[in-house]
């Protein structure tokens, strides 16, 4: 069975193809794959914040039209890309979940001027080092890099599990991890996701390679957007746990608080999230 994989041109999305197309590759030798790289507007347009040109899905949202149209059978992405409402045409799989902390990146000790264009990214900052200027910063990661290594950023912020797939050069820069407890990371952040249609059949194939216990975070963290109907215009992280047993989940919502609840009590930390946002 040959299966048509789309994903977009950038180092990070192929690296991330790749990672999983290996992974399915040892489990189900029959399958072959065929690549269908994708030039998407959010790679094309990088002088512009996201939150100008459209938002959390410009990167996806044209796989979608792809899958249904058949032009791909699956796509393969980081369920952070994801847009937090996807029509019910589609379902997903998940690898287990790599590290979903972000990292403070310094190329000094002293750090005044730090890089992000992540409302998410620029609240935490904020909370965690009232004194620092938060600075746009867009590219891939690789022209992030290079930017702090200019001169024109102290410190940046970037996703370690980004890092991992990519393993760009980091000689001479000190990488500091930020506690996901505090940091509170995007919805679905280091889960590698395969989107296809429903009543497919790829549901059955990479069942193969899907992690359950990582598939009940990403539905979780996904509700969270979802009832706060955020974008990427919106500062908010969304992380799910497992606690002796139990499953729970982290939140924040612009200025709100950091909430903490059990998974079972989402509508209330909603509402919470909704009543604070705009602070207390
Ligand atoms: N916004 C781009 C993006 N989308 C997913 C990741 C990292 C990989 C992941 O979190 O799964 C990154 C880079 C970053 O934020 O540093």
């Amino acid at each position: 069975m040959k299966i048509r994989v789309g994903a977009r041109g950038s180092q990070l999305s192929i690296a991330q193809m790749d990672i999983v197309l290996q992974a399915l590759k040892q489990k189900r030798p029959d399958l072959t794959f065929e690549k269908v790289i994708m030039k998407t507007k959010g790679d094309l347009i990088l002088n512009r914040s996201l939150k100008e040109i459209g938002g959390k899905g410009l990167f996806v949202g044209e796989f979608e039209e792809a899958l249904k149209e058949g032009i791909i059978d699956i796509a393969i992405h980081s369920g952070k890309d994801l847009p937090a409402l996807s029509s019910s045409y589609f379902a997903f799989s998940v690898m287990k979940r790599g590290v979903p902390y972000d990292v403070l990146i310094k190329n000094k000790d002293q750090v005044q001027v730090i890089g992000t264009s992540s409302p998410r990214r620029e609240v935490l900052l904020h909370k965690l080092m009232p004194n620092a200027q938060v600075k746009m910063l867009r590219g891939n990661i690789n022209t992030r890099i290079e930017k702090l290594r200019s001169g024109e950023y102290d410190a940046i912020i970037l996703a370690q599990a980004g890092l991992e797939r990519l393993q760009p050069s980091l000689a001479g820069l000190e990488v500091v991890p930020l506690d996901p407890e505090v940091f509170v990371p995007a919805s679905c952040q280091g889960i590698l996701t395969i989107e296809y249609l429903k009543d497919s059949p790829f549901q059955e194939i990479f069942s193969c390679i899907h992690d359950e216990e990582t598939y009940q975070a990403f539905m979780l963290e996904r509700q969270v957007m979802q009832g706060l109907q955020a974008s990427c215009h919106d500062a908010v992280g969304a992380y799910s746990t497992m606690e002796k047993g139990e499953r729970m989940i982290r939140s924040f919502y612009h200025q709100s608080p950091i909430y903490y609840e059990k998974a079972d009590q989402l509508p209330l930390l909603i509402q919470k999230l909704k009543e604070h946002a705009h602070g207390d």
